[in-house]
């Protein structure tokens, strides 16, 4: 969809907010975007994943106008980051990894100054509530927690009722529960209408929240699909592992439909395979009236997909070539 564009022969589907075709950028020698397309729909997340260094900052930042891109082309509700930075600014929310106020501003004020840009801001003390800061109204920026200056961000990326909001690593540092928090709050951001492009490290985010999850390894976009999509690319073997309260023959086992191996490690039976062979396997073992004890099952997940994209687990560092 998107080269038939930068050829400038298809239209555009009216629900596309954001279209990015064969974006580049480099920074000096170092490529740090190469060739990276996609769309997103309005009211849709997509995140963005990726090794350290991979270019998802730049790329985000190149879509709210913070950086000049090198080449490609941009469309944000119809209107180029690079030229058209006022319409950008009213249209786009953008939260920054590490937003930084000066230290004796206080939450509400700093909510207000936001505010103040925007033509039809929203009610500040409605949004202060929402993102769990109204408490915090009077305190000064330098006061706040790590956790609530990540909360302050994100109030001041919506306070002007953006149709899009970026969110950079937004929950990077958050305890579990303060992260699980934000996670209802996104979901409340884009069930008001907003379309959001969430930037993340954390693969149970991106499964839990995005509809659509573009992978993106040294600067180039290796996939975009949805999480589901994405686990597949990573295979479609199970693993299970018990302990049996009797003794079992691995023909036994082996023979059942979707079972690709059995392999014995330190008395537990470990069956890989497909499908459904975990609850063919647990049939098999009650004919036999065994019970799989310490049962475990896993199937592979978005973090395992991101191992077989880029060759590192979630977090490690990847970086430009
Ligand atoms: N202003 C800059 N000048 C020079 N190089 C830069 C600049 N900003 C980023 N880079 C380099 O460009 C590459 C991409 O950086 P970017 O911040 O976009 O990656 P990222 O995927 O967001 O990384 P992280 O997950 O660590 O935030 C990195 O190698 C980075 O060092």
């Amino acid at each position: 969809m998107v080269s038939d564009r930068a050829a400038g022969t298809a239209r555009q589907p009216d629900d596309v907010v954001i279209d990015v075709a064969h974006l580049r950028k480099r920074y000096h020698d170092l490529v740090a975007v190469d060739d990276v397309s996609f769309t997103v729909a309005e009211g849709e997340i997509l995140g963005i994943v990726g090794p350290n260094g991979a270019g998802k900052t730049t790329t985000v930042e190149c879509l709210a106008g913070l950086r000049a891109r090198d080449g490609g082309e941009i469309a944000v509700c119809g209107f180029d980051p690079a030229r058209d930075r006022d319409e950008l600014r009213l249209r786009v929310g953008m939260q920054l990894q590490a937003a930084t106020l000066p230290d004796r501003l206080k939450v509400w004020e700093a909510v207000d100054l936001y505010g103040s840009y925007y033509g039809w801001p929203v009610d500040g003390e409605a949004l202060l509530t929402e993102v769990g800061l109204h408490d915090l109204r009077g305190r000064r920026f330098g006061r706040l927690s790590g956790g609530e200056k990540q909360r302050l961000s994100l109030a001041l990326a919506l306070v002007g009722a953006p149709r899009v909001a970026i969110l950079d690593e937004l929950t990077t540092g958050l305890d579990p529960q303060a992260r699980r928090d934000t996670w209802d709050l996104i979901e409340h951001i884009r069930a008001a209408g907003t379309t959001i492009v969430l930037v993340t490290h954390y693969m149970e985010e991106a499964e839990r929240l995005c509809d659509r999850v573009a992978v993106i390894d040294r600067g180039r976009l290796v996939a975009l699909d949805t999480p589901e999509g994405l686990v597949k690319l990573a295979g479609d073997a199970a693993r299970m592992e018990f302990r049996p309260t009797a003794p079992v023959p691995d023909d036994v086992l082996a023979g059942l439909p979707g079972v690709r191996a059995v392999t014995r490690d330190r008395g537990r039976v470990v069956v890989t395979g497909t499908g459904d062979m975990a609850v063919t396997v647990i049939e098999a073992l009650s004919a036999r009236h065994v019970r799989p004890r310490e049962l475990r099952v896993e199937h592979p997940t978005l973090d395992d997909a991101f191992l077989t994209l880029t060759g590192h687990p979630p977090g490690e560092p990847g970086g430009p070539s």
